[in-house]
């Protein structure tokens, strides 16, 4: 398997064109006001369809969203994935998988190794994990702020664990990030960006360029076609 690789927080045509078009497998559309990042169901619904059209995983992202809220978001964008970035607790995130029918990935904040142990309850219930830093003190955004957590942390993770890494990536960092972790999937938002909330193509393309370089997976595909 090769390594997926969702581009966070897009609200163009043309920052989307970038991300299919790098081989992106998954996009992420945020809804949560105080972001930069937040987009209008409509807008990502559009988005949404054309990313299914390339085989792509539209992503909805929310904080702590009620019923409601996800039931509008998901009938008007009809995601693939629902990442839930707040304080869903275990019993929140199987109501919304049994709710909404959609697989989950539950968002865990990391910053030490014992932070890891907040997996527990989630295990067979969350169908992935995404692993984002800590959010900084006074931050207004739980994900989204460009920061990294130390990779090596990873290492304790069970091989069975599903997860994307997050928090911080960048075309600069990733290759070394994929190699530190061993993460088989990577998620980027504001590293891609060349202000808050505006994706930069170049960068998406360079994001995506980087990470597949280091992905041994492909390493090994090549060496196996060149011998
Ligand atoms: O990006 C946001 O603004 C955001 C807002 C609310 C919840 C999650 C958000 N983003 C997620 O955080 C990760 C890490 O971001 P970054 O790469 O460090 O900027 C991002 O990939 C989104 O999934």
């Amino acid at each position: 398997m090769t390594l997926d690789i969702k581009i966070c927080g897009l609200k163009t045509e043309e920052a989307l064109d970038a991300a299919l078009s790098g081989g992106a497998t998954h996009v992420g559309f945020i809804f949560f006001e105080k972001s930069p990042r937040n987009v209008d169901a409509d807008t990502a619904a559009a988005l949404a369809a054309k990313a299914r059209q390339k085989l792509a995983v539209p992503v909805v992202v929310t904080v702590d969203a009620d019923d409601a809220a996800l039931a509008e978001i998901i009938a008007t964008v009809q995601p693939g994935m629902l990442q839930l970035h707040g304080d869903e607790p275990p019993e929140r995130v199987a109501d919304v998988r049994a709710k909404f029918g959609l697989p989950v990935m539950k968002a865990l904040a990391i910053r030490d190794a014992a932070d890891l142990e907040k997996i527990v309850p989630y295990r067979g219930i969350a169908d992935r994990f995404l692993f984002d830093a800590k959010a900084p003190a006074g931050s207004e955004l739980p994900g989204g702020n460009g920061i990294s957590f130390d990779w090596r942390l990873l290492d304790a993770v069970d091989r069975d664990v599903d997860y994307m890494l997050s928090g911080g990536l960048d075309p600069e960092n990733v290759a070394e990030a994929v190699v530190i972790s061993g993460a088989r999937a990577l998620d980027v938002s504001s590293g891609v960006e060349s202000a808050p909330g505006v994706k930069d193509k170049g960068r998406i393309t360079a994001f995506l360029r980087a990470a597949r370089a280091a992905d041994p997976q492909n390493r090994e595909i090549e060496h196996e076609q060149a011998g």
